[in-house]
């Protein structure tokens, strides 16, 4: 099976890294021609206006679009804002899950911060750790809504990772702490 990611602007590369160490053929997307023959596409971390703009100008904005419709695209950080249908501020958003996202939610003095999370939604074969997690001004997830749910939520109630059918959407980094269960189910959900 072979993996796209989304390779606009962003930490591209770490999501690259770990998809190979899983035995993933991996195509650096930055054409829609580059989605032919892809199980499933990763939209990295970063700039969601600037990966949001560079999709427009490279006419990116349609064609993944209907790739998310048939096939599995998973958004960490900025990649999770630009799946969504709402910030609540116009900029160029795909608008395929039924999620609201809030950008830099956590306040300026905990820009970035480190904490574990309860991934037991992945089953069994994941489960018996937390998932430690890296937030660099991530978004929340504000709400919810029509075929989405909520897989992981702070003990606050905040809610960090959202899943629509082959749609995963994280708030955080699982490219960059070496810990490949997230990549392992995204490829499971790519199958
Ligand atoms: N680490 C990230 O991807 C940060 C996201 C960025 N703050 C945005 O709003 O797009």
């Amino acid at each position: 099976m072979k993996l796209g990611v989304l390779a606009l602007q962003g930490d591209f590369i770490e999501h690259q890294t770990m998809l190979e160490r899983l035995g993933v053929e991996v195509q650096q997307v930055r054409l829609p021609s580059h989605l032919e023959g892809l199980a499933g596409l990763i939209i990295p971390g970063g700039e969601s206006t600037t990966i949001g703009k560079l999709a427009v100008d490279f006419g990116l904005l349609e064609p993944l679009r209907e790739f998310g419709r048939q096939r599995a695209i998973w958004g960490t950080c900025a990649g999770a804002i630009f799946l969504s249908k709402d910030v609540g501020r116009p900029q160029p958003l795909l608008e395929l899950m039924d999620i609201t996202v809030q950008r830099n939610a956590f306040g300026r003095q905990v820009d970035s911060f480190e904490t574990d999370l309860d991934v037991s939604f992945m089953g069994k074969e994941y489960n018996g750790r937390p998932f430690h997690a890296v937030f660099i001004r991530a978004p929340i997830i504000e709400k919810v809504y029509g075929n989405a749910r909520a897989l992981i939520t702070l003990g606050d109630g905040r809610i960090v990772a959202a899943q629509q059918g082959k749609l995963l959407a994280t708030s955080f980094h699982p490219e960059l702490t070496g810990d490949d269960r997230f990549h392992r189910y995204f490829v499971e959900l790519a199958r």
